[in-house]
């Protein structure tokens, strides 16, 4: 029995196919032995298979594929020839075939064919005819004198013939019709009984064979037909005598074997009629398959040999493997199976054949795998183009040169075999198809992306005018084509597994995260965009409210004529009306642009809770700035100078002497001061509470995150966790504060104060009368020694006129001017550079204004460029304010 052995490198091979030289497959020809350049001369007689050592030829392989047998498939036909020793057999191969084995010479009388040779047909080379594909086998000769008694050999190599060839010619001379021993019936005998055997597994499979006898110097006295008939009972008595195998004990010796018999003319005495003969006979074997179901006898001389059932249906390009496990288990006296023998060919052959076409496959593949790796290796995995047509041609290609090759092995090993290779393939293809989807994900997501923000940029370049839904549906729907078409680009004909609707459904979910995503930042621009706005507008309006605080009576703020002074007391009502109303018209503006994003209800909910609490922040930041230690004073002592300087009518006030200024003074200073506590409290004058902060802002919505919140400062009175309640919140003044602004406003105060009494009395000392009448009376001597004395008189004139000319010419100003001019300059550079340092720094601001106070002269130059500044400043940001403004 054959068996199997599991080789190194994985695979199964019968145990009896050894090192051979690979027969590989027809498209490739390295069967040569390394360093033996194989050349038909070598093998102009033929190749010796197996040799008298019995030993087999391992360049049989090579023999085959110089003869160009090796891809003919199953178009070609093995014949034995086997006989008695030196009865011609050569002789009539080199007749039939046109071969050149070796002949004996007519006077040795010695073996010349040892062992079993093998040649192809030589004749009709040119034709291409079926015929050319003729293996013939030359066999040593039976009851040679060389190996005496030793009859192994020549079972042995009756046994290979049956199992290889499909026509057996059993030549023999006339006379040795009817001689057990010399027509081979011995012989024959081993054959029948082994060919039953070698079958056994599978009686039904068994190929039958043409048993050709050539009937060699046939005189012509005794009847072919006799002679036919004679043989014909030889072997039906062998048949019977044979110990068949259970289920086969009624078997018919016809059920194996077909018949022929042909005679021979006397080659040395009837040469001519010989050759014509033989001539004759060749014919037959160069006969295509006019009737397949020929079977019988074969005796008609117009039938063709070698038909279809007697083929082994071994494909030639496995032959020399099949054969060498044959011999090897012949060789070794073990049983010889042939199903077994043809499985474990198939099985050596595919899998040689799986290897040879994975070369090319290979070839196609490898350098796609490895620049797939390597993209990922440098994190760029990128969309390979043109991947799916040579996934397809590779598969293609390796799947049909495959069956091509070894569709004509074991059909059951082949389809299993084909299964692996399949497998095989379609596992690095499955593994390139899914990187190629994941870079197509990757790929297709970052461009949609990239292309969004690239949209939004160029959309906000040109004024924020773009549609942001609609700029990331239309990016959606090329992300999701571009992949599709990938997808479909890489699709794999006849690979189940060739699918991406899995993928797609993951990229087109990735697609919506991304898109929230971006959706989230745009909010958060929108946001950041109206916060802006808030602050830009909280800014002025809460300015203007506490510019209020220093208009209180009269003075360049004072109200028009029929409006009603604005209360100091109800001025956190206003601030908080002005503040609520601003933040209204911005959640307005920011619900409506979010709404056109495809912002969820819940995002727009998260937003203008952000934005309601941020704007908090910066009502706060601006309270805080206009009760800056500076800021505040001012403004209180503008409003008490505007109480104290200025009537009720908004007419600035002359002291005199006789005014109340101590009254005034005293009414003004109560009254500002009463401010302080005002201001000290974020209170509504018409609850006597703060205002409802925790309310308007609300609780954070169920759908805010850690990350909507981490950029939030905590508001006392809202967050529970800050440990700080409204009050405190609501507390823009400490009492220290208050105390510090209330000693430092009485100082102010006081000051202007005593500028005010000072400037009473100085209204009060002008010069008496009498002081000119003594003046006069005093100088009355030297007034007319002037007028009397010409050269004064013409001098005073001179000095009159040019004082006349100089004041209706107005020409004191230029003068004035020219004298002014230095000073001025260096006023101007003064500023200039105050204006730097002002502009350099918020505290410069501050620091303006407290020193600008403090100096009353110079003061008024600091307020100026202070104001510049401020509104220059203003104005900017008021412009870009704006612009926000447009956007939302
Ligand atoms: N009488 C006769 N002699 C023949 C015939 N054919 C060949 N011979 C001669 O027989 C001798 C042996 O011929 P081979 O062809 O070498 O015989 P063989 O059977 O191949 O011999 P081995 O290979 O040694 O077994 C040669 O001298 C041939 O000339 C034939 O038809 N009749």
């Amino acid at each position: 029995m054959a068996s199997s052995t599991l080789h190194p490198n994985g695979d199964r091979r019968p145990t009896a196919i050894k090192h051979h030289t690979s027969p590989s497959l027809m498209m490739n020809s390295h069967f040569a032995p390394v360093g033996e350049s194989p050349s038909r001369e070598q093998y102009e007689h033929g190749i010796q298979v197996i040799d008298e050592d019995k030993e087999f030829n391992q360049n049989l392989s090579t023999y085959l594929n110089l003869e160009k047998i090796i891809p003919v498939g199953f178009n070609y036909h093995l014949i034995s020839v086997f006989g008695s020793q030196s009865t011609g057999k050569s002789t009539l191969l080199n007749y039939l075939f046109g071969t050149e084995f070796g002949v004996m010479s007519e006077r040795e009388r010695r073996q010349t064919t040892k062992g079993i040779w093998m040649s192809k047909n030589k004749r009709d080379k040119e034709a291409k005819s079926m015929a050319e594909n003729i293996l013939v086998m030359d066999v040593e000769g039976t009851d040679g004198r060389e190996r005496g008694e030793d009859q192994d050999f020549e079972r042995k190599s009756a046994l290979f013939a049956l199992a290889t060839s499909e026509v057996l010619i059993v030549n023999l001379w006339e006379h040795q019709v009817g001689l057990y021993q010399g027509a081979n019936m011995g012989l024959l005998k081993t054959v029948f009984e082994v060919n039953l055997q070698l079958f056994i597994k599978d009686s039904k499979s068994i190929p039958k064979s043409l048993l050709f006898f050539v009937i060699r110097d046939h005189l012509g006295t005794t009847p072919l037909s006799n002679l036919r008939n004679t043989l014909l009972q030889d072997l039906a008595r062998i048949w019977s005598t044979l110990s068949k195998p259970s289920g086969l004990e009624n078997s018919r010796i016809e059920d194996y074997f077909d018949f022929a018999f042909v005679a021979l003319p006397h080659k040395i005495l009837q040469p001519e009629k010989f050759e014509e003969e033989v001539e004759k006979l060749s014919t037959r074997f160069r006969k295509g398959y006019n009737d397949p179901k020929t079977t019988g006898l074969l005796d008609d001389e117009s039938l063709p040999v070698f038909l279809p059932q007697y083929h082994r249906r071994i494909p030639a390009d496995g032959f020399s493997v099949y054969a060498e496990g044959i011999w090897d288990q012949i060789v070794n006296n073990k049983d010889l199976d042939l199903p077994t023998q043809q499985e474990l060919l198939a099985q050596f052959r595919c899998d040689e054949i799986s290897r040879e076409v994975l070369v090319a496959f290979d070839e196609t593949i490898s350098p796609l795998e490895e620049k797939q790796t390597h993209d990922i290796t440098i994190g760029k995995p990128t969309v390979l183009p043109e991947l799916g047509a040579a996934m397809n041609a590779a598969r293609l290609a390796v799947m049909k040169d495959f069956e091509t090759n070894a569709s004509r092995y074991h059909k059951g090993v082949y389809t299993r075999k084909r299964a692996e290779l399949e497998s095989k393939v379609d596992v690095r293809l499955k593994a390139l198809f899914q990187k190629q989807l994941h870079a197509a994900h990757k790929s297709g997501v970052d461009m949609f992306s990239d292309s969004v923000s690239t949209a939004v940029k160029s959309g906000q370049k040109k004024g924020n005018n773009y549609d942001f839904a609609q700029i990331v549906e239309s990016e959606k729907a090329k992300a999701l084509a571009k992949f599709e078409a990938d997808g479909k680009a890489v699709l794999v004909e006849g690979a189940p597994w060739s699918t991406y609707e899995q993928e797609l459904v993951l990229y087109r979910k990735k697609l919506e995260e991304v898109s929230s995503r971006l959706r989230k930042e745009e909010m958060r621009r929108l946001a950041t965009r109206v916060e802006r706005w808030v602050r830009s507008r909280l800014g002025e309006s809460v300015g203007l409210e506490f510019n209020k605080l220093g208009t209180g009576r009269g003075g360049s703020g004072a109200p028009e004529v029929g409006e009603k002074p604005p209360s100091e007391k109800d001025l956190w009502d206003r601030i908080w009306t002005v503040f609520t109303e601003t933040v209204a018209d911005a959640e307005g503006r920011f619900t409506d642009r979010a709404r056109s994003f495809d912002a969820s209800p819940e995002e727009v909910d998260v937003g203008l809770w952000r934005l309601r609490r941020k704007s908090w922040g910066v009502l706060s930041a601006k309270v805080d700035e206009e009760v800056m230690e500076g800021n505040i004073l001012l403004k209180l002592r503008e409003n008490f100078e505007d109480k104290f300087r200025y009537d009720e009518h908004g007419v600035p006030r002359i002291w005199r002497p006789t005014d109340d200024i101590e009254g005034m003074y005293t009414k003004a200073r109560e009254s500002t001061i009463a401010l302080i506590p005002l201001l000290a409290q974020f209170k509504l004058a018409r609850t006597s509470a703060p205002p409802p902060l925790d309310a308007w802002i609300g609780s954070p919505p169920l759908s805010v995150s850690p990350a909507d919140e981490e950029d939030l400062a905590p508001i006392g009175g809202v967050d529970e966790d800050e440990g700080k309640s409204l009050e405190e919140e609501m507390t823009v003044l400490s009492d220290y504060k208050q105390q510090d602004l209330l000693v430092r406003f009485k100082k102010t105060a006081d000051g202007v104060y005593v500028e005010a009494k000072r400037s009473a009395i100085g209204g009060m000392t002008q010069v008496p009368l009498y002081f000119y009448g003594l003046l006069l009376a005093l100088g009355w001597n030297e007034i007319m020694a002037v007028l009397r004395n010409p050269v004064y008189f013409i001098l005073l004139i001179l000095v009159g006129i040019g004082a006349y000319v100089t004041y209706t010419l107005n020409l004191w100003g230029p003068i004035a001017r020219m004298a002014n001019a230095a000073s001025q300059q260096a006023l101007e550079v003064g500023k200039e550079r105050l204006r730097e340092f002002l502009e350099s720094s918020d505290t410069g601001r501050q620091a303006m204004a407290m020193s600008g106070r403090a100096n009353s002269t110079r003061g008024r130059d600091y307020d100026e460029i202070s104001m510049e500044i401020l509104n220059g400043d203003g104005k900017k940001k008021r412009g870009e304010d704006e612009d926000d403004l447009d956007d939302i």
